[in-house]
């Protein structure tokens, strides 16, 4: 993802308790929030923080501090009640409305995304798929069939689509964007390695792979001068 700002906090309206909720905290709700999915297909109805965390690969204090953002204490000794916390998360999340997604771009990555059967149960439902090449026009992916993007208005009207990713070439993906916005969409998740200008009540994300790597290079880096040091350290003892 492109470095946090502002913007990649969550609003206090939507994080339903007049809170931000940090980038980090986050993206580790949405984890948990796939836990206790697991948890509830398994008939769990209570899990200690302890639990929690470890199933997530946090430690507690940290779990505690990211449900305290949501005002869920847990009772102690008791712990949390899956199916309620896994709700409270849910609607801070934004996850309790319905988000139909519109995919602009059919190319390898539209494509992929498109065909992918893992958004529906995480609650978006990708609902139209748009390209500018009259050859793609047409072609059924999954269950989608492309759409002409000359036609997209329309179409986002017609399947009442509230949130779009963009899967465009950089040089399109302004273009595009304002018409996303001025169709009414206002969130949006871009892959276009470009940065892209909105007005301030329209929410983008970016996706940036290579500034991930990027940055899982640097942790790799970092974790190898520190064994060496270690390593070096260990030897000057002998
Ligand atoms: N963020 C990442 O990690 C990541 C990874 C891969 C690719 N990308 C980016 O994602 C975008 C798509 O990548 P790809 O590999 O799928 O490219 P691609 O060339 O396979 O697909 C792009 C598609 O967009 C269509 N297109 C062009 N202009 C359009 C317009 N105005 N409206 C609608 N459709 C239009 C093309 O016809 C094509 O089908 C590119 O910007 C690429 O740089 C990002």
């Amino acid at each position: 993802m492109s470095i946090p700002d502002e913007r990649d906090l969550v609003s206090p309206a939507a994080s339903g308790h007049g809170r931000h909720i940090p980038p980090a905290s986050l993206a580790r709700l949405t984890v948990y929030l796939r836990v206790l999915g697991t948890m509830m297909t398994e008939g769990i109805e209570r899990v200690s923080s302890e639990e929690l965390a470890e199933a997530a690969g946090v430690n507690s204090p940290k779990l505690r501090k990211d449900l305290s953002y949501l005002g869920s204490y847990g009772t102690r000794g008791v712990g949390y009640d899956v199916p309620y916390l896994s709700g409270q998360i849910s609607a801070a999340l934004g996850l309790t409305l319905d988000w139909r997604v519109a995919i602009v771009g059919a190319g390898h990555l539209g494509r992929a995304l498109a065909g992918y059967p893992g958004f529906g149960s995480r609650g978006f439902e990708v609902v139209a798929l748009f390209d500018a090449d009259q050859m793609a026009v047409g072609q059924e992916v999954g269950w989608l069939r492309i759409s002409p993007v000359e036609a997209m208005e329309s179409i986002l009207e017609k399947t009442r689509a509230n949130m779009a990713v963009l899967a465009v070439p950089a040089e399109a993906a302004q273009g595009m964007c304002d018409r996303l916005v001025d169709a009414g969409i206002t969130s949006i998740l871009s892959f276009a390695p470009v940065v892209l200008q909105v007005p301030a009540e329209v929410q983008i994300r970016k996706v940036d792979m290579a500034t991930e790597l990027q940055i899982l290079a640097y942790h790799a880096q970092r974790a190898q001068v520190s064994a060496l040091a270690t390593d070096a350290q260990a030897r000057m003892l002998r």
